[in-house]
């Protein structure tokens, strides 16, 4: 299957990171193009959290240039999580392995398999370059002192389906998966994004906590609204939740 058509692409053998060296790369290159590094020596995660990177994993980001709201750009983790999934199904061959965590994790039987993480370059209203770095464990997961207390524990493809998969076969799988997903967002919108998410949306109709930093909401995980806000039900109300690490 040829690769997408309009995109650009980047091999590094190092950087420091790829959300980094997307940012530098966008000055002379046109977007949208992807970077994939097989090593990064200062990857982070969300929340400033650093991002362990055993030797065969994938870290990739992605660069759209384009001027939306934040809250607009923000959607795309979900189309990212969708291609994910499509591309590791595509890869492994396995349908029903993976489950999308809100906001923008992949499970695999329920371990953490990738992760997103999204930046931009943009100020006020206005966003762009639009950056999305990810990161999937494809031969193995960091050890369990490199993660947060008390969050799902990461996996690896390679240790839980036995299947060794490159990272530039997966990144062409991504892009591939990825493309058709931006295509339908930018003409469709975020709904049929949201219907498909939803579909495959881990813990959908059970018990959640949502830790926003400022405090700690549980509740049953009932629905994500149309601006990407994870809806839980607590015993007095129905909440919008804008941003939150959500613990099983
Ligand atoms: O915390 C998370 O779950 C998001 C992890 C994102 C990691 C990827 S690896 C490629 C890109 N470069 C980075 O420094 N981080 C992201």
């Amino acid at each position: 299957m040829p690769w997408p058509e309009g995109y650009g692409r980047v091999i590094c053998q190092e950087v420091g990171s790829t959300l980094d060296e997307a940012v530098r790369l966008a000055q002379a290159e046109a977007a949208p193009f992807w970077v994939l590094a097989h090593r990064q020596t200062a990857a982070r995660g969300r929340r400033g959290r650093p991002w362990a990177m055993p030797e065969g994993n994938f870290a990739a980001t992605l660069v759209l240039r384009h001027y939306q709201a934040p809250g607009v750009a923000a959607l795309r983790s979900f189309v990212m999580s969708l291609a994910l999934r499509e591309a590791f199904v595509e890869v492994c061959g396995r349908e029903d392995a993976f489950a999308l965590k809100w906001p923008n994790d992949v499970l695999l039987r329920g371990g953490k398999v990738a992760g997103i993480l999204l930046e931009s370059a943009g100020h006020g209203r206005a966003v762009g370059p639009l950056a999305i770095g990810v990161g999937v464990n494809l031969v193995a997961a960091p050890k369990p002192d490199e993660v947060e207390a008390g969050a799902i524990p990461p996996v690896s493809l390679r240790e839980t389906t036995g299947q060794t998969v490159g990272a530039e076969v997966f990144l062409d799988a991504l892009a591939r998966a990825y493309a058709p997903l931006e295509q339908q967002f930018s003409t469709l919108g975020f709904a049929p994004i949201r219907a498909a998410w939803l579909q495959h949306a881990a813990r959908l109709g059970e018990t959640v906590v949502a830790r926003t930093g400022r405090e700690e909401i549980t509740g049953t995980f009932e629905d994500v609204d149309s601006s990407g806000n994870l809806m839980l039900r607590t015993s007095k109300e129905l909440r919008a939740i804008a941003a939150a690490d959500v613990f099983f």
